[in-house]
C-alpha cells in the first residue's frame, strides 16, 4: 500500500503548556511541511503566568516543577532557558489554633522532631513518593520508543499498572490510611500538602495525591525568568502559527474528492481581531479544558454528538503582599522564634486561607536568598475566595502592596473519577483529559507528546505503537 502523505492542516486550540508542548511534538513527527495553527484566545502559557507588583514579576499560576519532570527539564535545556531554585522555606503547619508541626533551620532537630511527632511516617513517605516516581517515569522511556494510548486510563495503567488506575477510585487519605500511615499523619502532614498544592484536602484522588506529595519533594525548580517562557519557546521552535482569537466551534464537513470519494475534515471557528474565522483542517487538538465555562467550545454537525463536561474546577486565589507578617495571627509570640516562611494549614473550616509562603521574583538579582532576609518580603498566599481588607490586617501588620490573580486552576477531585476520552472523534483529541488524573505541568505535557504520537500513528495506519501491553519487553525484544 502506498504511504500516506502527511496532514495538510493541524489545528490547536490553546497556547498553555499543553497546546505549545502538542506543537512541538506534531512537528517532530509529520514533519516540516505541515500548517500547524496554534488557537489562544488569552495569553501564550495560560496557567502559566507572571503578575507584577512594584516592577517585578512572580509565578501567579504554575510555579513548581519536579527535578524528575522529564520534558520539562529538556524543553528548558532545548530552548536555552535556564532553571531557578526557589528559596529554601522553613515550613509550620497551623491548624488554626496552634503550630502543629514547625521545621528548624536544624537538620538534626528536624529528624527528632518528625520521629518523635510521626514516627517512620516520613520516611515510609519518601519512599511512598519514589516509587510512585519510578513508575511513571516509565511513560518516558515508551514515548522515546514511540508508543501511544488511546485513553489515559490505559497510559496509566502502562506505566503503574492496577495500583495508578485504582488510585482514581479512592482518595488519598483512605489509600494511605490502608497502607499503614497514622491518622495524625494524614490530617497534620498530608492534607495541608493537599490544600497548598490543589486548595483540597484527602479527598482528592491518590493519583493527584501522589503528585501532591511529590510537590514536597527537595529539589523542585522553577524557570529563569518565568515559566511562561518555555511556552513562547516552543511555539517559535515548533514553527506553528498563534492566531489570536477564540475557538468558537469545530463542525464536521465533508468534501468530495477527483477520485470521487469524500473526505472527512473540521472547519475550525474562531473570533479573531480580524473577525470570523473559518478554517479547514485535517486534525484537531483541544489543549483546554472543556468544562462549563472555560473554553466553551461547541462541537457541532457530529453524531453520536461529542460532548463537553460539566464537572467544576477549583477557584484558586493567589494574592501577593509586600509586608510584615503577623505572626501572632498564627499563635507565635513576637518575635516569633523560628521566622517561618512558609505556613500550611490543616482542614479547619474557620481558616480562611490554605497557605502562606514568601516567594521571590522570577528574575533572580543575585542579592541573596529573599526569605533569609530581615527586609518586608513578598508573600504568597493561596485562599479559595479573595481576602477582605480585614482578613488582610489580620494577616498583616503592615503592607504596602497587593495584587491578586483568581484561577479557574484545576479539576474539583472528587473519586470514584471517571477520565474524558482522549479521541473525541476520528481525528480530533483532548490533551486536558490528563488533568482529572492530575493538573500540572508536567501531566500537560506527557499527554500532548502522547496525542502527538497518537494522531500520527492513526493517521499512518501504525497500529502497533497504539495501546501495546508489556511495552517493557517489547522495546527490548526491539534493541
Ligand atoms: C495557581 C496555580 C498553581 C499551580 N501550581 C503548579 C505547580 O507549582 N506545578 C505544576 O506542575 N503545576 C501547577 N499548576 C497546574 C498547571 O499550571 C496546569 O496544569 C498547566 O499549566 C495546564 O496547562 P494546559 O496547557 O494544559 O492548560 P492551560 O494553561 O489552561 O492552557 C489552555 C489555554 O487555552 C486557551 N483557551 C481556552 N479556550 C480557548 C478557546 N475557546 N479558544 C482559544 N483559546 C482558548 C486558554 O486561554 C489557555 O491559555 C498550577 C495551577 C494554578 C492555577
Ligand atoms: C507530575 C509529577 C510526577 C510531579 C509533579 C510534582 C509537582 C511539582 C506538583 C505540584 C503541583 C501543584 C499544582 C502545585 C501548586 S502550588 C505550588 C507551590 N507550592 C506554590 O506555592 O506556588
Amino acid at each position: 500500500e502506498e504511504p500516506r502523505n502527511p496532514p495538510s492542516k493541524i489545528a490547536i486550540v490553546g497556547a498553555g503548556i499543553g497546546g505549545t508542548s502538542a506543537a512541538y511534538f506534531l512537528r517532530q513527527k509529520f514533519g516540516k511541511n505541515v500548517q500547524i495553527d496554534l488557537y489562544e484566545k488569552e495569553e501564550v502559557g495560560g496557567r502559566l503566568a507572571t503578575l507584577e507588583m512594584e516592577g517585578k514579576l512572580y509565578e501567579a499560576g504554575g510555579s513548581v516543577i519536579h527535578p524528575m519532570n522529564l520534558h520539562m527539564k529538556t524543553f528548558v535545556k532545548e530552548l536555552g532557558l535556564s532553571p531557578r531554585s526557589p528559596s529554601d522555606n522553613l515550613v509550620g503547619i497551623y491548624n488554626g489554633e496552634q503550630f502543629v508541626f514547625q521545621e528548624s533551620e536544624w537538620f538534626l532537630i528536624n529528624i527528632i522532631k518528625m520521629l518523635w511527632q510521626y514516627g517512620l511516617n516520613f520516611l515510609r513517605m519518601h519512599m511512598w513518593v519514589e516509587d510512585m516516581l519510578d513508575k511513571f517515569m516509565r511513560i518516558y522511556r515508551y514515548q522515546t520508543y514511540d508508543y501511544s494510548f488511546s485513553s489515559t486510563e490505559s497510559l496509566l495503567h502502562a506505566m503503574g499498572g492496577r495500583d495508578f488506575t485504582a488510585y482514581l477510585n479512592t482518595t488519598i487519605s483512605e489509600t494511605l490510611e490502608k497502607a499503614g500511615f497514622s491518622h495524625r499523619f494524614i490530617e497534620e502532614i498530608v492534607t495541608p500538602a493537599m490544600r497548598v498544592n490543589y486548595l483540597q484536602g484527602g479527598k482528592i484522588n491518590s493519583f493527584v495525591g501522589s503528585v501532591s506529595l511529590a510537590g514536597t519533594d527537595s529539589g523542585l525548580w522553577s524557570v529563569e525568568g518565568g515559566n511562561s517562557l518555555v511556552c513562547t519557546g516552543l511555539l517559535y521552535a515548533s514553527n506553528s502559527n498563534l492566531i489570536r482569537g477564540t475557538v468558537t466551534s469545530v463542525q464536521q464537513k465533508t468534501r468530495p474528492l477527483k477520485s470521487g470519494d469524500t473526505v472527512t475534515l473540521y472547519e475550525v471557528n474562531a473570533e479573531t481581531e480580524s473577525g470570523s474565522q473559518h478554517v479547514l483542517y485535517d486534525i484537531v487538538i483541544i489543549a483546554a479544558p472543556l468544562n462549563k465555562g472555560l473554553s466553551s467550545i461547541k462541537f457541532l454537525n457530529f453524531d453520536p454528538p461529542i460532548k463537553t463536561f460539566t464537572r467544576p474546577y477549583q477557584q484558586t486565589v493567589a494574592t501577593f503582599i509586600h509586608g510584615q507578617l503577623n505572626y501572632s495571627f498564627f499563635g507565635c509570640p513576637e518575635p516569633c522564634p523560628n521566622e517561618l516562611s512558609a505556613i500550611l494549614t490543616t482542614d479547619n473550616p474557620s481558616l480562611f486561607i490554605n497557605s502562606i509562603g514568601a516567594v521571590s521574583p522570577v528574575k533572580s538579582t543575585g542579592g541573596g536568598d529573599p526569605s533569609k532576609s530581615t527586609d518586608l518580603k513578598v508573600w504568597k498566599v493561596f485562599s479559595p475566595e479573595p481576602l477582605s481588607k480585614d482578613q488582610l490586617h489580620l494577616l498583616f501588620k503592615s503592607y504596602h502592596a497587593v495584587r491578586s490573580k483568581t484561577w479557574l486552576a484545576y479539576p474539583r477531585y472528587s473519586p470514584p473519577e471517571k477520565l474524558p476520552p482522549i479521541i473525541l472523534h476520528d481525528r480530533i483529541y483532548y490533551i486536558s483529559s490528563i488533568e482529572w488524573a492530575a493538573s500540572a505541568m508536567e501531566m500537560s505535557a506527557v499527554s500532548a507528546k502522547n496525542v502527538a504520537l497518537l494522531s500520527h500513528h492513526q493517521w499512518h495506519g501504525i497500529d502497533e505503537k497504539v495501546d501495546q501491553e508489556n511495552i517493557l519487553e517489547k522495546i527490548k525484544s526491539e534493541l
